[in-house]
């Protein structure tokens, strides 16, 4: 199958997208597989989450050229516009004649608008990144908006708490691909091994220097080709997420509280940790979703999880002060994976983000009860927002004192180097952040029930 079936292909995931609030990796996992040549799967992929991510900048160099506005245009012909501005615009490997030609190609099908496609991209590939931004200095919110592609309710935000250039160092970092990491399943091969095994199958690796499991893998196809997949010799789950088990740091032999576990990347984390003895209670909400948490613990050959359905703040059948440790991977804004997510940004509503404080704060309370004395509890989150993570251990610190911070430095397999977050580790608590870590956007605190 050729690239212009590819790109016919994303014009007809990112028009359902637009048009039905369908899920972009939803789309892309079910329809690429139709296209045969590993490079044409790549292509589509690179174009949907592409034109996704950078909408509002490829509509802004679009509207320039534009006589009318992009909403009274069908959607095909918009997806059209876009796919062609973003190959112009981001890919170098794309001549832009071509990617004009072949956008003017699919318009066909759209008779009354092949001629302002052709037009409209014409002068796109002639102006190139010649464009007239907002002002930064008198417009910070606008500019960085359009330029970085988020919305502007999270630009103000993130400018009140950080200023311009931190703003946009996390713009510019959320636009860049994101890495592929794996945690290599240490119940049945060392990272070592792995990587001896993962580079026959022909895939680049490197070693991650933060998580002794870590590998982060380029130059493959799909994964579930791949014998080391199928065997549960490894599973995908970012860096930054792989920190959690082991600031959970649990023991084998113990038992522990998973309050929030689907899909199961740490309840499945721990288990490792544990090297299989002692038992996972993994609770959530969703039981289609603690499916996923029995097939991924089957592959990896892991036996200690026992799954239950319920809502965390209840845990119906948890005894208090039973548990030597308690996970609570709360349920989140995501606000810090949106590198890693292209549709997420667009995804957010502010309206959204105000509840979660509330039912975050219901689970870690009732998660919390069920510590026994001298064992922790560990709150994480993969989101960049205050509300959700400092201030919300904050608050409920001040109502629970029997729960003592634990110093993250002494069991986080990374050092510590900057001042602010070795100073922020000793009161058992972490944001990690894409522009200053270099990793996904996540929050982690751990504390001890000790006697008061
Ligand atoms: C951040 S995800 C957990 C990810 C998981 N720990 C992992 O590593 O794969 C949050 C989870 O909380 C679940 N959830 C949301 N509200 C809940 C509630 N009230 N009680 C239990 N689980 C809930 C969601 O279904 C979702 O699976």
């Amino acid at each position: 199958m050729t690239k212009e079936t590819a790109r016919k292909m994303a014009v007809n995931m990112l028009t359902r997208v637009e048009a039905e609030g369908a899920y972009a990796n939803l789309l892309l996992q079910k329809n690429s597989l139709r296209l045969t040549d590993s490079r044409d799967r790549h292509f589509v992929t690179l174009l949907v989450n592409g034109t996704l991510k950078h909408r509002l900048t490829l509509d802004y160099a679009l509207r320039r050229h534009l006589s009318k506005p992009m909403s009274s245009l069908p959607h095909e012909v918009r997806a059209i516009l876009r796919i062609g501005a973003f190959q112009i615009l981001f890919l170098d490997k794309v001549p832009s004649a071509v990617a004009v030609n072949e956008s003017v190609e699919l318009a066909k099908e759209f008779p009354k608008f092949t001629g302002l496609v052709n037009v409209v991209l014409r002068k796109v590939m002639e102006r190139g990144w010649d464009i007239d931004w907002p002002d930064l200095k008198r417009e910070p919110v606008r500019y960085l908006s359009v330029r970085y592609s988020h919305p502007e309710w999270l630009i103000q935000r993130w400018l009140n708490r950080w200023g311009i250039e931190e703003t946009e160092a996390l713009c510019k970092v959320n636009n860049e691909p994101s890495p592929t990491w794996i945690r290599t399943n240490t119940l049945k091969i060392s990272r070592e091994d792995l990587t001896e095994r993962l580079r026959e199958e022909g895939i680049t690796v490197q070693l991650g220097s933060r998580v002794p499991e870590s590998l982060q893998i380029s130059n493959f196809g799909a994964l579930d080709q791949l014998d080391s997949f199928r065997e549960g010799l490894f599973t995908v789950q970012d860096e930054s997420s792989q920190l959690v088990a082991h600031v959970v740091n649990p023991q084998p032999g113990q038992s522990v509280l998973d309050a929030c576990s689907a899909p199961g990347g740490k309840s499945t984390h721990l288990a490792q940790m544990m090297k299989n003895e002692g038992k996972i209670l993994a609770f959530d909400i969703h039981a289609h979703k603690l499916e996923l948490v029995e097939q991924l613990a089957q592959k990896l050959g892991i036996t200690i999880i026992e799954t239950q359905v319920g809502d965390a703040r209840d845990l119906p059948g948890i005894r208090l002060e039973s548990q030597d440790c308690v996970l609570v991977d709360a349920p989140c804004s995501g606000l810090g994976i949106i590198r890693r997510k292209a549709d997420l940004r667009w995804q957010k509503e502010e309206q959204g983000l105000k509840d979660l404080p509330a039912l975050q704060l219901a689970i870690l309370e009732r998660a919390a009860s069920c510590v026994k004395n001298g064992g922790t509890l560990v709150y994480s989150t993969c989101t960049t927002e205050p509300d959700e993570n400092f201030e919300l251990v904050k608050r409920f610190r001040l109502s629970h004192p029997e729960f003592e911070p634990v110093d993250l430095a002494d069991v986080l397999p990374f050092i510590l180097e900057e001042p602010r977050d070795v100073k922020q580790g000793r009161k058992g608590m972490l944001q990690l952040l894409p522009h200053r870590h270099g990793m996904d956007g996540f929050f982690l605190a751990k504390f001890r029930r000790c006697e008061v």
